[in-house]
């Protein structure tokens, strides 16, 4: 068990309930573990009563895995009773403010007698808020790649905070965290911002590398800022944390809000990203393209590559909502092409069955074997991704060879890579609501004084999610899981896992893991 996992069990002694890290807010959640990842400082100060309070409740199942306050380490700060009191929207809500003691389960497949596992705060408005809304000073910030629905997210920020707070004094960064010293701020308002979602890319420009902590939170004491708004993948949601610690350290009362984006689906614990669902559909429109294309002429073969550097959450979702595609190459599960089992084989089957086939190969997958035929050198960009070898024309070429030159068969190659086509559109109706509620849920937990947070739907709840567990770890698409075999089922190609390997993963499966 993790050491910075705590109890706030009514057994404790009270020395412990009342360290500023682990104090609960308002009513203690009773009987449960507190897991608050706490910031170095606090863990440093607390390791002895943590480690202690852990054997103690040894028995206890029940984890909240916590987001930070602004008061863990502004003891005093004053509160106020939240304005969406008067609001004409919440007023008439049943219960317009979520209790401190509402969360949200990581699990909910369960079995009887399961432990009842770890869970995270619930999104949403809180009675009390830690800012008079006059005393705001907001700013939003976009960094990494592009993705559908970051204009919309700005907007509903800016929209959220106006609208339901009353906050006017909102800035837009520009150009990613270098814009915080390196640039002026625009002027946010609702007129500024309405019609942004109908465009695609962000508003507000991004970028990557350039983060400078100490020049960052410099620039935000100097000009006042005290609630950060933070769009961006896992890199960006490092540089939060760093924000988020530094801030601390100085004791500013700054809320820093991560508003998790990747166009990979990549981010762990949140059911999924928003502007995936924008960007499986588009991935259609190619998917469709190659499939007439390919149907339209003899032997045809066609090629999609999609995004996916880890990750091949859009090429397997744009497979499965399809049936058109033949076979999906993600980067989890390598393939090979020679051999009983191997891609060639299928694709002569599939040629000599239907005259015709789809693949689709996330950009991710096969590096390896790109990597070993072309001489590159190991690049990275300016945050110190990776950068990937091209797989879409290798495997074009390689399977152009294998039917032409070794099987002496010619085919009609029609290759498409739409990898900027899916990223840079707008977001779709669902997407849109989807930004809306990210956006409304940062801006209820900043204005409610929680920092260092970010927003996601766990299990469709919206909750806040302490920033290290969007970033310690990637979600990557789990072979033993059901998703994985769904789409296996689906397009019926090779798993290409041979015999000993099928063994290994029977045996993974039957542990007891459970999967979508
Ligand atoms: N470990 C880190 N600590 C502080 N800042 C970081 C860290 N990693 C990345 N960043 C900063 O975050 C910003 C975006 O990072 P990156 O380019 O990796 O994109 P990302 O947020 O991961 O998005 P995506 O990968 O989905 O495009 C950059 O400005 C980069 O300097
Ligand atoms: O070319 P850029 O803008 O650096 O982004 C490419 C990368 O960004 C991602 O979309 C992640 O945001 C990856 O799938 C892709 O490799
Ligand atoms: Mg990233």
């Amino acid at each position: 068990m993790d050491l910075s996992t705590i109890s706030l069990s009514s057994s404790l002694p009270s020395p412990f309930l009342h360290q500023p890290s682990l104090r609960p807010k308002a009513a203690p959640l009773s009987g449960i573990f507190l897991r608050n990842n706490p910031p170095p400082l606090f863990s440093r100060l607390n390791r002895r009563p943590i480690a202690a309070a852990v054997q103690q409740s040894q028995n206890d199942d029940f984890v909240l895995e916590d987001v930070p306050h602004l008061t863990n380490f502004l003891p005093d700060l004053p509160s106020y009773p939240n304005p969406l009191h008067g609001s004409q929207a919440y007023s008439i809500v049943k219960n317009t403010f979520v209790s401190q003691e509402d969360v949200v389960a990581q699990n909910i497949v369960i079995r009887k007698d399961s432990p009842r596992g770890i869970h995270f705060r619930r999104a949403g408005p809180r009675e009390k808020v830690y800012f008079k809304p006059e005393e705001v000073r907001a700013c939003i910030v976009t960094c990494g790649g592009l993705c559908p629905g970051i204009n919309t997210v700005i907007r509903e920020i800016v929209c959220g905070l106006n609208n339901m707070y009353g906050v006017e004094d909102i800035l837009g960064i520009e150009e990613g965290y270098r814009g915080f010293y390196s640039k002026n701020t625009v002027r946010l308002t609702p007129k500024v911002v309405n019609h942004i979602h109908k465009r695609g890319g962000t508003f507000l420009r991004t970028s990557r590398g350039g983060h400078d902590t100490q020049k960052i939170v410099d620039n935000i004491a100097d000009r006042g800022i005290n609630q950060v708004y933070i769009i961006g993948g896992d890199g960006t949601q490092r540089g939060a944390a760093c924000i988020y610690e530094e801030a601390q350290k100085r004791g500013l009362q700054v809320a820093v809000a991560g508003i998790p984006k990747t166009i990979d689906n990549d981010i762990a614990v949140k059911d999924k990203s928003f502007g995936f669902d924008t960007a499986v559909e588009e991935a259609q429109r190619a998917i469709n393209a190659a499939h007439v294309e390919v149907e339209s002429v003899e032997n045809g073969v066609g090629i999609v590559k999609l995004m996916g550097r880890y990750s091949g959450f859009i090429a397997m979702f744009a497979t499965l909502a399809s049936r058109d595609v033949d076979c999906c190459l993600i980067p989890e599960s390598p393939f090979y092409l020679e051999g009983r089992g191997g891609l060639y084989e299928f694709l002569e089957e599939r040629l000599k069955e239907n005259g015709h086939l789809v693949i689709v190969i996330a950009e991710g997958a096969g590096q390896e074997y790109v990597a070993a035929e072309v001489s590159a050198a190991n690049e990275k960009d300016a945050s110190g991704n990776r950068l990937l070898l091209d797989v879409g024309p290798w495997l074009s070429d390689k399977i152009k060879d294998h039917f032409t030159k070794t099987r002496k068969m010619p085919i009609n190659m029609k290759y498409i890579d739409p990898t900027y086509m899916i990223r840079a559109i707008p977001s779709n109706a669902s997407d849109n609501i989807y930004c809306t509620l990210l956006a409304h849920s940062a801006v209820h937990g900043a204005m409610a004084g929680y920092t260092g947070f970010t927003v996601g739907p766990v299990n469709s709840r919206h909750a806040y999610i302490p920033i290290s567990r969007v970033t310690e770890k990637q979600k990557t698409v789990e072979l033993t899981g059901r998703m994985w075999a769904r789409l296996l089922a689906s397009t019926n190609q090779p798993s290409f896992i041979s015999s000993d390997l099928e063994e290994v993963v029977q045996d993974i499966n039957s542990m007891n893991i459970t999967s979508k």
